[in-house]
């Protein structure tokens, strides 16, 4: 039975984002909620990335980084650092569903959590930093117009004690903490990966019935590197973490992998390079999948010569023939990362961002260079 006025809602401000809504909604998917899957996205989102979001999500929705409701905008364009963060208020105007469930683009189920829809507004878990406030990251809400105008005209003038949604959010909702706990989710709801290790003896008790991994903080699933052969994420330098929170940023790629991967791959051909790498070139942004040995590029151990492939004893085996055989596991053995870069934006987006009025001024649509092809133009 599907419940077709009832919608999971994420955001993706841009196409990196984008990766953790897509991991986000096919983890939904795979866990078979009936409710409607939806993402709001901003004008930078490319339109590659459009088409594989709505191929996850039944309604991919466009709005505007700030948004225009009249008096509300002056005050808010004095405040311009508050802009990615009202953009998650304006689920709010998504008056075609009932109810909704917004969930960070950083967030992952791990079963059905439709029962969700049994809790009123606002409902959302405690946040760990903060008990007495509610993480932004996964919360209960009924769209309207008129809460939305509220919150807005909230924000112009009270502004967000932490500069992000979350503190706003618990300043409007301010008896969240007091008045109803039947408002309050339980923690399982919003697991934030960190809190593996601030409580070890509580995640150790509860943390098998864990419905939802929140990877709050700034180091984010797709900035690691995952090796599909091992299924494991890869520790270098820069990276660390528990044993847990390594198996839920294995989970996430293991998703993105199976589910995703392919779904960018249909939309560009996968090119072979002679570095090893393979190249999404979307239309604003460039994924870089890389296939490089782990133990070349790291300080990680170089692995043992699988024992399978190894019908001759390895020691009776030939310096030279060693060394083509550790070259061939180093070829078998790769790594998959995500990189952005800016890459060019096609015609289409282009064409966008003129009829959007977002012209480059300064740069390439300047006018010395939009003067020279005019000339080229009239000659
Ligand atoms: O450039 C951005 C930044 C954020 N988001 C969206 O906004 C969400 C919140 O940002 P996130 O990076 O996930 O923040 P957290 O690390 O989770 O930090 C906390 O602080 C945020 C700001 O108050 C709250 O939104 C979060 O719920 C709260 O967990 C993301 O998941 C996305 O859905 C974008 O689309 N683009
Ligand atoms: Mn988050």
């Amino acid at each position: 039975m599907s419940v077709t006025d009832q919608a999971f809602v994420t955001l993706a401000t841009d196409d990196v984002y984008c990766q953790g809504a897509l991991v986000l909604g096919q983890s939904l998917r795979n866990h078979k909620t009936s409710r409607k899957l939806a993402v709001l996205i901003t004008p930078e989102v490319s339109s590659g990335m459009r088409s594989v979001l709505s191929s996850v999500f039944d309604d991919v929705i466009e709005v505007d980084v700030l948004d225009s409701a009249d008096s509300v905008h002056l005050a808010l364009m004095q405040r311009p650092e508050l802009g990615v963060t009202f953009t998650k208020l304006h689920c709010w105007t998504l008056t075609h569903y009932s109810k909704c469930v917004f969930m960070d683009a950083d967030t992952l189920v791990l079963c059905n959590v439709d029962e969700l829809f049994d809790r009123e507004e606002f409902s959302a878990a405690p946040d760990s930093g903060w008990p007495d406030c509610f993480n932004s990251g996964v919360f209960v809400f009924r769209p309207s117009l008129k809460t939305h105008n509220l919150l807005l005209q909230f924000a112009a003038k009270h502004g967000s004690f932490d500069g992000g949604d979350q503190g706003l959010l618990n300043s409007f909702f301010s008896n969240w903490a007091t008045a109803d706990i039947g408002k309050h989710l339980p923690f399982l709801y919003n697991l934030s990966s960190s809190s593996v290790y601030t409580y070890v003896p509580a995640f150790n008790h509860f943390g098998r019935n864990a419905k939802v991994v929140h990877f709050l903080g700034a180091t984010k699933p797709w900035n690691y590197k995952y090796n599909p052969q091992t299924k494991s994420v890869m520790q270098d330098g820069t990276t660390s973490g528990s044993f847990h929170q390594l198996s839920f940023l294995a989970l996430w790629w293991n998703i993105y992998s199976a589910s995703i991967l392919p779904l960018l791959e249909k939309l560009q051909k996968m090119e072979e390079t002679e570095s090893e790498e393979c190249k999404h070139i979307f239309n604003g942004v460039e994924v870089t999948l890389k296939k490089v040995s782990p133990y070349a590029a790291s300080s990680l151990q170089k692995p043992e010569l699988p024992e399978q492939t190894n019908e001759v004893n390895p020691t009776a085996c030939s310096p030279e023939e060693l060394t083509f055989k550790a070259n061939e596991v180093a070829r078998s053995v790769s790594e998959l990362s995500i990189h952005f870069k800016p890459a060019k934006p096609t015609p289409e987006d282009e064409r966008r961002k003129w009829e959007e009025g977002r012209m480059d001024y300064m740069g390439k649509d300047a006018f010395e260079h939009i003067k020279k092809k005019l000339d080229a133009f009239l000659h």
